[in-house]
Formats: structure tokens, sequence, C-alpha cells
């Protein structure tokens, strides 16, 4: 990492990665499959590979412990090493050839593959549930782009020529808000070093069509006049923003004797999807600076699972904004009411076999009888968003919980009449044949999940209120 006011420093830059491994997005076809093989080292070499790293110890994290005896994930296939040079050529100084050297990215029983929601990761093997976190990737600080949030400033790459406008960008915006733009000028400077390897990952990167997060919330509308020569167009310049909040995670770095929260895009991790209820999460591993994917202690993995992390936890315009997705099971769906009207919150949720505390809500399936499945995440969801009202023993009265849960449907009612189109006909463009753009695709299904949400709610009222006259 280097500081604005350090000189720039010669660090490795990391090698690229052959174009074979890892077929471009738009090159493609749509079920592709995306196996990824350790990269051939590029650069001459005057003796005999060395052997192939062992696959590292897995460390304890946090709270999560391991198997001792637990057999390492293999890597994905063995390195495939260049032709050996004739024997009679004298090696020469090993650490002359090590300048220059870079880490590359690690992965062990996973794949990457095209899915329902773009690229993601799957398992390519099970694992057995362990006692304590095991990494499935690892990715070094030098392929990653990274800025702290607060001075002194380090960022990565870190190869910045002095007077450059980067230093003047990350010197005058606002880390907290402006966190966005300044990892668009890391990665757009990126692009602009030759032989960096971003510009070879960047194939695998949506493309500005494909990116949504911009869609619904354009924060930056104009290119600051210092990034113009970062970023030659409007569109350019949008791609980038679109791509660091649709990518990037928040994470603490410790760095020498400095423990800082960064905004970091981790290449290959990157390719995580979202889950809720994620099986993975990413850890920061100080002693050789790298970031690590690691299933969580005792989740159990089958070949073929979807890997995921959480990204946040947030309401689906939240995850729309920063994302450019929405999901219609997002427990933390939120609508915002404006009536007074509030319904019992216990004699609700008993209606539908609800339990636990307002965060953690679950549907005790096994007290429905026969086949109906009404209840699913959206009943969940409308549990948490809609006003309730609760007094010790005081029961519901039901004329009264009546009238509040028409009022509060009154309500939906109307919020769904606000929308431009009927969840019919959203449904129908999103099932039409006509080509339509991954954006709005995107936009339409959150419109939908969103208007989904508000029938349920109303559903879920129309039984509450036959239900509570019993
Ligand atoms: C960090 S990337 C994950 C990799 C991505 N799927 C790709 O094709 O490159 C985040 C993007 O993946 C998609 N995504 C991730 N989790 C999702 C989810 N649970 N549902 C729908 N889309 C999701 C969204 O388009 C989001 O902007």
């Amino acid at each position: 990492m280097a500081t604005p006011a350090a000189s720039p420093l010669l660090l490795p830059l990391p090698l690229p990665l052959p174009a074979s491994t890892f077929p471009p997005r738009r090159a493609v076809p749509c079920a592709r499959r995306l196996v990824l093989r350790p990269p051939r080292a590029g650069r001459p070499r005057l003796r005999d590979p060395p052997p192939a790293a062992p696959p590292p110890a897995v460390e304890e994290v946090g709270e999560e412990e391991e198997d001792d005896d637990a057999p390492p994930l293999r890597l994905l296939e063995p390195p495939q090493e260049d032709d050996p040079f004739p024997p009679e050529m004298e090696p020469a100084d090993p650490d002359f050839y090590r300048i220059g050297y870079a880490r590359m990215m690690r992965a062990y029983g996973i794949e990457f593959l095209e899915g329902p929601d773009g690229m993601a990761v799957y398992a390519s093997r099970d694992v057995d549930p362990l006692r304590r976190a095991r990494v499935i990737m690892e990715i070094p600080l030098e392929l990653m782009l990274t800025i702290t949030q607060k001075r002194p400033w380090m960022f990565f790459p870190d190869i910045i020529p002095l007077g450059h406008p980067i230093f003047d960008i990350i010197e005058s915006t606002d880390p907290e808000t402006d966190w966005d733009l300044r990892l668009a000028c890391l990665l757009l400077y990126a692009f602009d070093v030759e032989d960096n390897f971003w510009q070879l990952y960047g194939d695998f990167l949506p493309s500005v069509d494909e990116c949504t997060s911009l869609l619904l919330a354009p924060k930056h509308k104009t290119i600051p006049l210092k990034l113009k020569r970062l970023a030659p167009d409007h569109e350019r310049f949008l791609w980038a923003l679109s791509i660091v909040q649709s990518r990037s995670v928040n994470l603490k770095l410790r760095m020498g004797a400095f423990l800082q929260d960064a905004n970091v895009l981790v290449p290959y991790a990157d390719m995580l999807n979202h889950s809720p209820d994620a099986n993975c999460f990413l850890h920061w591993r100080f002693k050789d600076r790298m970031v690590e994917v690691m299933i969580k202690a005792g989740r159990a993995v089958k070949k073929g699972d979807e890997m995921t992390i959480d990204y946040m936890s947030g309401v689906n315009s939240s995850f729309m904004e920063r994302y450019g997705f929405s999901s219609p099971t997002n427990p933390w769906e939120l609508i915002n009411f404006s009536s007074d009207a509030k319904i019992h919150l216990d004699s609700f949720l008993s209606v539908f076999n609800i339990a636990g505390l307002h965060d953690e809500l679950y549907h005790n399936a096994a007290l429905t009888s026969g086949e109906n499945n009404f209840v699913d995440g959206g009943v969940v969801a409308a549990a948490r968003t809609l006003p309730t009202w609760s007094e010790g023993d005081v029961p519901a009265i039901p004329s009264l919980e009546r009238k509040s849960a028409q009022a509060l449907q009154e309500e939906c009612h109307t919020m769904l009449e606000s929308f431009s189109t009927t969840i019919q006909q959203d449904q129908e463009i999103l099932d039409s044949d006509g080509h339509i753009r991954r954006t709005r695709e995107i936009a339409i299904k959150y419109r939908l999940h969103r208007k989904l949400l508000l029938q349920k709610i109303i559903d879920a009222l129309d039984i509450y209120q036959d239900k509570i006259l019993f």
C-alpha cells in the first residue's frame, strides 16, 4: 500500500492471467461453464519448477474451529508448468527471477459457472460440516483494488506516478460518501496500466448494458473534471462506478501497525452472489495479505451448491441501489405505511404459525395442516413491515383488528395502483420472447417483487380478518 505523499513504490506487478484461463464474458455462450485453472507462470525459468505449493493450513477465524484430521480441499487442478529448460543451462541467481513475481489467486473445491443470477461460484465437491471455517479461495492483495477510509490513505494499485490526478481525487473526496468514486478511479487507473491484471479480469466483468446498480440511483451525474483523464467518456465513468458499487465490500484490513476500514474490490470473490443465509464469508489474512473466502463453520456443502456471502442486511430498495438486484424473499423487506392503523402482533403471528423475535421470525410448518403453502418469506416480511401493537396480555378485539387490517389493506391497494403497470403486465413482459436488456429486466423484477409483496400483505390481511373472529 502507498500513501499519496510517499514516492511511488515499485512493488511487484501481478502477472497477467493467460487469456485462456477464464473465457471472457462477452465471448461465452449462455450455458457456459467456467473452470478456473491455476495460471501458468509466464516468466522464464532456469531451473525445474518448484513442487506445487501444498494447500494452505486452514486458519482459525473468530470463534470458529476446524477438525484437525479433516482432509484439506484439493486444488482444482495441479499447476501446469512450462517446459523445463535444458539441464546443461546453469541456474542463475533465483532472486533476479523473483523480481516481478506475483502471487496468484488459489481456489479449492469450487468452480465458476453461469447461473440464473449471472456468474456465480459453486462447490465442485461435498464438504462435511467442520468445527472451523475452511478456505475455498485465497486472493492476494496485489490483485485487489483497495482504498482505506481514513488517513493515512493506503490504496492499491499503488504504483501511481507522483502528480497523477488520482492523488487529488483521493485528497478532495469524502471517503464516507465518495468511496465509490475513489474506487472507480483506481479501477480506471488499473485499466490504463499496461499488462495490469484488471485489463484481463475486466473481460469477466459485466458490460455497461448488464450493470444495474445505477439504474435507480444515479448518484454521480457528471464526471468530476479531474477524472476526465481516467474516464474519457461518461459511459465509461458510469460503468466503473457501477462495477465498484455492485461488487465491492467493506473489510477491516490490518496493514503493519494500522487496522483500517477499507473499501475493497476482490477479484474472483466478487463472483460470489448474495444470500441472507450465506454459507461463506470473507476474511482478511494479515500474515500474508490475502483475502480468504471461507465456508462457515458447521456448514455442510454438497457438490453443486452455490457458494454465497451476505453482502449486507438491507431492504430491497437498498439492494437495488447498491447491487442492482432485489429478492422476493428478502427477509428485510420494508413498506412504509402512513396511516395510524396497527394490528395486534401476537394475533397476526399466531394465525400464521410464526414465532421468534422480530429479526428472526420463522414459520412453524409442522403446525400447518394439509398442503397449505401460503406462508413463506413474503408473510414473514409482512409480519416485519406491518405496523403492529402489543401490550402485555391485552388481547386483540376482533372488530378493531378488522378495521385496522382493512385500513392497511387500502393503503397497500393505493401503493399498488401507483405503479404504471400491473403484476400481470410485468409478468407478461418478463415472459415474452422479445429480447429485453438485462438492466430493464432486473428493474422490472424489482418492481414486480415490490408489488408481489404488497399483494401478499393484502392476502395475508384477508386471512387474518377471517381467522381473528375465532
Ligand atoms: C458481486 S456480483 C456477483 C457476481 C455476479 N453474479 C456476476 O455475474 O458477476 C453482484 C451482482 O450479482 C447479482 N446478484 C448477486 N446476488 C444476487 C441475488 N441474490 N439475486 C439476484 N442477483 C444477485 C447482482 O446483479 C449483483 O449486482
